[in-house]
């Protein structure tokens, strides 16, 4: 077992966090974790299973019951000292990302002060939940407007941002007022006890949250059928997103859904070059192409086409392979070999139906693979109607506008879409013709803490980050008041 060499290594964490214990697994079966860049195993966590969901779900149920009561600034409090830890752990936090993950510490870190921000952002947001005195109906009548934690909540997280999925869930629940069973990837679930581990010292109270690692089927099973659980805020694939809001549906639970994206990513004569390809470059080899946001399709008018070719080949040729702690390396491996499987497919069937390499073929080494751009690239390819989420990618050609956008929008997906243009005019038309949650303009970077994250159409439902992130963890209620002024109120 290679485990992580740390500043702390008390945040190296292979115990279940549970009703704010560190716990085995009730019959003590574990699950391996490895390295995606050397297949070692790095550390084992426990397996487990309904009861032990069960038990983090009545901690939380005990624990929310005083925690709603908390003023807003002992909450606000605690989530800023979790934010301070955050950073002041931030090399240690980035070194477990980044092993048990593999994508490169620069990015590790930056997902850590990503991750941070919402702790920071939700804890200023607490003090402000305000509600509502409405103007009264009558003489006697007088009705308030109420804003009150959900309850207790649940999360099941993803492999690929393992802390900034979380932190973007946990940070509005408890501003909230809420609190939270999380149940990490199994891939990736050593961030998870760690930022974990910070929460206990920035003196969350013991309960309020619960990390519960193991295979997702009996946890989920439970996080969903369970009535106590009154939100469940999933991230993860479309597949598993349909799959939790059947199970949930028996509970009228409240849910967020981030799901599965098939990024459009326009480029039009009138778009600065330069800038666009920096945009290609900045959302589809992030993560070395896992990202749920990250462009999926480049469609590039024809009067740019080969000038944008040719310069984002010189910024492919930049890139350079390795192992996420090799500070030289810009892409890390990918999670794991099924990853692998689906990009060479998508490559090869792409190949297959007419695309060209334009840059270098592919190569893989082990969970190693090289970036890849192919042009000639149309919309009957497995790469135009799935998510690769590895580096590939994929030029289209288009002549109108009315044609780019009729191909950025024919997906069942609706998460993020981009476009370049020098045109206002350009921009009010395309802007409000893409049909997703969320759109860049003359930019690859849509992801912060104060802006509304999510998606339309399969790709979810709610969002999260914002006021809207914190809307999704708190309850309206109308309190009318009555007789008012009869001498007997
Ligand atoms: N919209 C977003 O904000 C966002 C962010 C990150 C990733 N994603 C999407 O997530 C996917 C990649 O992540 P992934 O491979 O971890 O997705 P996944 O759906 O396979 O797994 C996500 C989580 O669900 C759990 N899970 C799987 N099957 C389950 C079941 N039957 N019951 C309960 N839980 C179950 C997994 O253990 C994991 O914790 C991609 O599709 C990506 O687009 C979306
Ligand atoms: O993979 C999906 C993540 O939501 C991307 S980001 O961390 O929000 O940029």
């Amino acid at each position: 077992m290679t485990a992580p060499t740390l500043n702390d290594p008390d945040l190296f964490r292979q115990q279940a966090f549970i009703a704010g214990a560190w716990v085995d697994a009730d019959d003590g079966r574990t699950i391996p974790v490895d390295d995606p860049a050397t297949g070692a195993i790095i550390g084992h966590v426990p397996d487990c299973g309904a009861p032990q969901a069960r038990a983090a779900i009545d901690a939380a149920a005990r624990a929310q019951a005083d925690w709603k009561h908390r003023p807003p600034a002992e909450r606000a409090a605690i989530l800023m000292a979790w934010y301070d830890l955050m950073l002041e752990h931030s090399e240690d936090l980035a070194r477990i990302m980044t092993i048990e993950q593999g994508k490169i510490l620069a990015e590790a870190l930056g997902e850590v002060r990503y991750a941070a921000s919402f702790f920071k952002w939700f804890a200023e947001e607490a003090r402000r939940i305000d509600g509502a005195v409405l103007a009264p109906p009558a003489r006697d009548r007088r009705i308030l407007v109420l804003k009150e934690p959900v309850g207790v909540s649940a999360a099941i997280t993803p492999w690929n941002f393992p802390l900034a999925m979380i932190t973007r869930k946990c940070a509005p629940a408890l501003a909230a007022g809420c609190s939270m069973v999380i149940k990490p990837s199994e891939l990736t679930p050593f961030s998870a006890l760690a930022v974990a581990r910070l929460g206990e010292r920035a003196g969350v109270p013991a309960g309020l949250i619960s990390i519960v690692t193991g295979m997702p089927e009996a946890i989920g099973a439970e996080l969903t059928a369970n009535p106590v659980v009154r939100k469940l805020s999933f991230t993860g694939s479309t597949r598993v997103g349909a799959i939790l809001m059947r199970q949930s549906a028996d509970t009228i639970k409240r849910l967020s859904l981030e799901l599965g994206g098939n990024a459009p990513f326009l480029v039009f004569d009138d778009a600065a070059c330069d800038l666009a390809v920096q945009g290609a470059m900045a959302s589809k080899f992030r993560n070395a192409g896992q990202t749920c946001i990250c462009a999926n399709r480049v469609l590039v008018q024809s009067g740019i086409h080969d000038r944008f070719v040719a310069h984002l080949l010189d910024a492919v040729a930049a890139l350079r392979v390795g192992s996420g702690l090799d500070p030289a390396a810009t892409l890390g491996p990918l999670i794991n070999d099924a990853a692998v499987a689906k990009v060479r497919a998508h490559v090869e069937d792409a190949l297959a139906r007419g695309a060209r390499y334009a840059s270098a073929p592919l190569h893989v080494d082990g969970r190693f693979v090289s970036p890849v751009v192919l042009t000639g690239v149309t919309a009957d390819m497995l790469i135009a109607r799935e998510e690769t989420f590895g580096p590939v990618l994929p030029v289209f050609r288009f002549d109108t506008e009315e044609e780019a956008v009729r191909l950025a929008n024919a997906t069942p997906f609706g998460l993020a879409s981009y476009f370049f243009t020098g045109s206002l005019d350009r921009a009010w038309r395309v802007g409000e013709a893409l049909e997703f949650g969320m759109v860049g303009l003359n930019t690859g970077a849509i992801s912060m803490e104060s802006a509304p994250f999510g998606g339309v159409k399969q790709s979810g439902l709610g969002r999260e980050g914002g006021h809207p992130g914190l809307d999704e963890f708190l309850e309206i209620k109308s309190f009318h008041m009555g007789g008012l002024g009869s001498g007997t109120a």
